[in-house]
């Protein structure tokens, strides 16, 4: 819907469905009617389209590009009366214009905003193109090489910007409305003849320009077929007249919306805010509970995590100190704060000023007791359970009652950990990503005990250090690396099989995964999983040796262990899985001394091997990992399959194009997926991965969407 009145002669119009005003049907008609109401009224000199709220619009309603058809009005029918119009309209930008939104401010003759608004087509990051003008507009406004920048990275300008660009005409510091008022009133009279977009050229930027703007997008936005669509589009806009470069964008924009990309990213943009409303067992969620402040924090160990974990806190402004068992390990986590922030200034990341800022509320010790007044401790330790204990025991004494007690364990039990203490409320989970100030994810894991204003807190300060933060309940691993193990497994059963570990890599980058399997083990070291494998083992009181093949009939491969003993402990080392000709280096080649390693293993056990296709490799990985998604999910270790998604997006880099394990499978149909795994189980009934779930079995009977699955858990049949 849009508001209509008329101030004095000037027609003010608001744009109105908040939170966002996102341009529904019912708000494209209001604005269409309020434009020709504000046109055929005599007393009306001039025109002002605000947002109601906080923010002008962010675009198009995302929701109704799901349906088959966008319904009349569309966004340029709403807005043809404003480029028409004799009488000068202007846009008054508070919060945020996006897309569509920002379109509706390009067909304004005029563009004030506020010193906090931001503007952008964010349209790539859901897998389309600005489809009402924004590629024939913004150029003419801007020219081909900012709307190039701007339209494929989908990146928010601020206001500083977007004036110097040419975007916005002016900046104003009073309420919105009154300026936009006020600065209307100011052009009456003048001519809008050269305001309007549509009646300007587009410079010639030459046709070079796109030829390496294709190769850059291609690089940087691997696999993603929108930011190609924007290229095209803009071209358009130097090509062909402006009705013809209109018409080409929107046969553009009607073949990406109709894309899998299209779908999956706009899945993703939802599944991130779904799974940001967070629910315990006990009914408290996002909506009842309320987070602690935290103005100060504290991290132990200042490690690989440590440091990390250090870094996204002070560069949030969160004052902390880092404490180490001693001066040494204090120093070294120190200069590893230090080195990351200046490459951050050195890759234009942040400002030196910013850099100073942040280390400016770093303060380190090497005594447990300068926590005694933080808000929030987060432990990032040896993954070790009675040092962790020990730990967690201190700091109850030690920390102010309310102080939540968090843990950086990406295995360990959160409640085995909080009984150390008498908050067991207060207890809770932060499981970063490595590198941490990098990953996005942030696994946060409640206990039995954690209360919902503990998850609340750690939830919103995840919000606060820019990463994503998603609940899950405690289990063996939790929830990313509980589902990356059979992944990892199957990847070692397909090279023992018969594909190199090469194949298994390529078949994965090609799917869009950041990187194979085998180039990710060989970035964390492989004496890590090597050490992990021997400690999970001794505590079941089994001793791992290389020739172990079997655990409690369970099928083992233990190759990565044959290579940590041969020294290849990966890039620390200079070889891995790949060799990176010495110690460091990144770049990775297929090495034939591994193959050998290989070909002598399979013939001692005697071993069959086979050639194994990309589609294999890709079904045995997946799915593997998917079954044991959907364990997760009727167990209840997470409460919906989005949570899964963006563990999977955000934590390993899953193609966001692709949507996610569970959106994936779901594209795949869930009786396809229970087939398959059901032969896999048959075919390979040594491992455990390979049981079907329960849960997939009876959704597998259903035709129910995604959002429906966690109907069929809470409800009382039997699983
Ligand atoms: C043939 C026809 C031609 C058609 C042409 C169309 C052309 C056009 O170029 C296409 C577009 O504009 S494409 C659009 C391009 N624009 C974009 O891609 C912008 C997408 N939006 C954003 O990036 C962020 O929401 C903001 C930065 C705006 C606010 O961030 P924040 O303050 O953290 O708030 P938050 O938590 O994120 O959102 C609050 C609530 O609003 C909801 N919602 C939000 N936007 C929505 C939308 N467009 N729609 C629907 N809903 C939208 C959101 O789900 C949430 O709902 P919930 O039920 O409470 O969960
Ligand atoms: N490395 C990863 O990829 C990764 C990812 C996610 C979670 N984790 C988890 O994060 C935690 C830390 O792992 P990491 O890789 O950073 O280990 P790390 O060995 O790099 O760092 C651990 C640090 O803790 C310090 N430390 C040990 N005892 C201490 C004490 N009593 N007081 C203060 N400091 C002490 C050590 O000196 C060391 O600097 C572990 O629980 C691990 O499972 C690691």
């Amino acid at each position: 819907m849009a508001n209509y009145r008329n101030k004095g002669g000037v027609a003010v119009i608001e744009l109105n469905n908040p939170p966002v005003n996102a341009l529904s049907f019912e708000v494209r008609s209001g604005l269409m009617n309020a434009l020709k109401r504000a046109h055929d009224d005599k007393d009306v000199k001039c025109i002002v389209i605000h947002g109601k709220g906080k923010n002008f619009s962010a675009g198009a309603d995302i929701k109704e590009f799901g349906g088959t058809k966008q319904q009349k009005p569309w966004i340029t029918d709403a807005c043809r009366l404003a480029d028409e119009s004799s009488k000068p309209v202007v846009a008054a930008i508070a919060g945020t214009a996006l897309g569509g939104g920002l379109e509706v401010a390009l067909f304004c003759h005029y563009r004030i905003g506020t010193p906090s608004c931001r503007v952008g087509f964010p349209e790539v990051q859901i897998g389309v193109l600005p489809g009402a003008g924004g590629t024939q507009r913004l150029p003419r406004l801007i020219g081909v090489k900012h709307s190039i920048d701007m339209i494929t990275s989908g990146r928010h300008v601020m206001a500083e910007e977007a004036l110097k660009l040419g975007i916005l005409d002016k900046i104003v510091t009073d309420d919105i409305i009154e300026e936009g008022i006020q600065f209307a009133k100011s052009v009456v009279g003048i001519d809008v003849g050269g305001r309007i977009l549509r009646n300007r050229k587009v410079e010639d930027a030459g046709s070079k320009v796109f030829d390496d703007e294709i190769s850059r997008v291609k690089k940087k936005y691997k696999g993603y077929i929108a930011p190609l669509f924007c290229l095209k589009a803009i071209q358009a806009s130097m090509q062909l007249p402006y009705d013809a470069g209109m018409e080409q964008e929107l046969k553009l924009f009607q073949q990406l919306v109709s894309s899998g990309q299209a779908k999956a990213q706009q899945y993703t943009f939802f599944a991130e805010r779904i799974s940001a409303r967070w629910q315990l067992p006990s009914g408290a969620n996002s909506q009842t509970a309320s987070p602690l402040p935290v103005k100060t924090a504290g991290v132990i160990g200042a490690g690989t995590m440590g440091a990390g974990i250090a870094l996204c806190l002070i560069t949030s402004g969160i004052p902390t100190v880092l404490v180490e068992q001693d001066q040494k390990f204090l120093e070294k986590g120190v200069k590893t704060v230090e080195g990351d922030l200046r490459g951050s200034v050195a890759l234009k990341k942040m400002t030196a000023e910013q850099a100073n800022k942040a280390i400016s509320v770093l303060k380190t010790s090497v005594n447990l007791e300068d926590l005694h007044d933080v808000d929030l401790v987060i432990e990032a330790v040896y993954e070790n359970l009675a040092l962790k204990k020990e730990i967690f025991a201190k700091l109850d004494k030690i920390c102010k009652s309310k102080t939540i007690l968090c843990t950086n364990t990406s295995s360990l039990d959160i409640d085995t950990i909080a009984e150390a203490t008498k908050r067991r409320d207060k207890v809770v989970g932060t499981h970063f990503f490595a590198p941490a100030y990098i990953m996005k994810l942030q696994e946060n894991v409640y206990g039995k005990d954690t209360s919902a204003e503990t998850v609340a807190t750690v939830m919103a300060l995840g919000k606060r250090i820019r990463k994503v933060p998603v609940l899950v309940g405690t289990c063996d691993s939790f929830v990313a690396n509980r589902m990356l193990h059979p992944y990892a497994t199957e990847a070692l059963f397909l090279v023992e099989e018969g594909a190199s570990p090469y194949e298994v890599d390529q078949a994965l980058e090609d799917f869009g995964m950041p990187m194979g399997m085998f180039r990710v083990s060989d970035l964390s070291g492989l004496d890590i999983g090597y050490k992990v494998r021997k400690e999970a083992a001794k505590r079941r009181g089994i001793e791992l040796t290389s020739d172990t093949r079997f655990v409690n009939g369970e099928r083992v491969c233990l190759l990565a262990n044959v290579l940590v003993e041969k020294g290849r402990l990966g890039i620390k080392s200079g070889k891995g899985w790949y060799n990176y000709g010495s110690p460091g280096k990144r770049e990775a080649t297929p090495d034939p001394e591994v193959l050998d390693t290989i070909e002598e293993y399979c013939r001692k056990y005697d071993i069959k091997k086979r050639k194994i296709s990309s589609q294999e490799i890709l079904e045995r990985m997946q799915l593997a990992m998917i079954n044991e998604g959907f364990k997760i999910l009727e167990e209840g270790i997470v409460s919906k399959p989005e949570d899964i998604d963006i563990i999977w997006i955000y934590g390993f880099g899953w193609p966001k194009y692709m949507g996610g394990p569970m959106f994936y499978a779901n594209e795949m149909k869930l009786k396809n997926v229970y087939r398959k795994i059901r032969d896999f189980h048959q075919n390979y009934p040594f491992s455990i991965h390979w049981t079907p779930s329960k849960l997939l079995a009876r959704l597998s009977e259903t035709d129910l969407p995604i959002s429906k699955w966690t109907s069929l858990i809470n409800s009382n049949s039997k699983l």
